[in-house]
């Protein structure tokens, strides 16, 4: 997958604001890379440009030699909400996809328990949505863009409403699905221990308008597991990036107070 100078305006003239702004870089294939970046660095709307939901933008997204403006096959997509179905078991809830295309109950139901094991939901095919916790509707949720096999992952906070050790649980699962499955994954975060415990690259984004600061290489070992984050080189790490991601933090925090003095004066 390659992003090559990708730029996206909203608004017109002196309304306009860039959101993405000249955003280079590619995932390879089986990679794992996160983009890291303060709130309105432009990840969800990259996120939205790469996975064909905003199809008007600058520069280019290939993917497989075709240059991305809606929905690609190869590419399947987790929210930042869980997005279950409530009315749907979790075996049917899962099946979904399969169900659209026409598949068959059994094999729908045979691929779908395969996913639910990966995902460590084995025993609760028959369970609602209602009767189980958030980090468990999230893993329905990955099982469901699982199930259709895509070759490309792409992932939105994915954990942003769960607790930290649900989060550090999910990404040993994550880690072990994509070890299995070898996707092609790009996740979208502001968790730096998130970041560094998951990725092969993490690109961190500078503040408005959305600009690659630096793309940094995570040489843990691999199979990683969630036992990485007491290492010495873990925290190296997370103080390194933490060192680029200041500075832009900071400058989003003082951009908001200053337009909130503002508005204040304004009545
Ligand atoms: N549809 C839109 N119309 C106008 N402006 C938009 C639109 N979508 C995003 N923006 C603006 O683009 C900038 C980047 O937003 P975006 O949601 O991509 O950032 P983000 O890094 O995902 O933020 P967060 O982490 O808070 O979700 C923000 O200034 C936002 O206000």
């Amino acid at each position: 997958m390659i992003i090559d100078d990708v730029v996206k305006t909203f608004g017109d003239a002196e309304e306009a604001v860039t959101a993405v702004d000249h955003v280079s870089f590619n995932v390879k294939q089986g990679e794992f890379v996160a983009v890291i970046g303060p709130s309105g660095c432009g990840k969800s709307t990259l996120f939205n440009i790469i996975g064909g939901l905003l199809g008007e933008y600058d520069g280019n997204v290939m993917i497989d030699d075709e240059r991305i403006s809606g929905p690609h096959p190869a590419v399947g997509m987790v929210f930042q909400e869980e997005s279950t179905f409530p009315w749907r078991s979790v075996i049917d809830n899962v099946a979904f996809p399969l169900e659209l295309r026409g598949v068959a109950k059994s094999e729908r139901y045979d691929r779908a328990r395969h996913f639910i094991g990966l995902v460590g939901l084995d025993g609760f095919e028959k369970r609602f949505p209602s009767q189980l916790s958030g980090g468990m509707k999230q893993r329905v949720s990955i099982a469901r863009t699982l199930v259709s096999n895509p070759r490309i992952l792409l992932m939105d906070e994915p954990f942003a409403a769960l607790d930290e050790q649900t989060r550090l649980l999910l990404g040993d699962k994550i880690t072990q699905i994509q070890q299995e499955l070898k996707q092609t994954t790009l996740l979208i975060t502001h968790n730096l221990t998130e970041a560094v415990q998951l990725s092969d690259r993490i690109v961190v984004m500078t503040y408005r308008p959305g600009k690659v600061k630096r793309i940094a290489d995570i040489n843990l070992q691999r199979p990683r597991t969630s036992d990485v984050v007491g290492s010495d080189a873990f925290g190296h790490y997370v103080a390194e990036i933490w060192n680029d991601l200041r500075e832009e933090a900071s400058r989003g925090m003082q951009e908001t107070e200053q337009v909130a003095r503002a508005d204040r004066r304004h009545g």
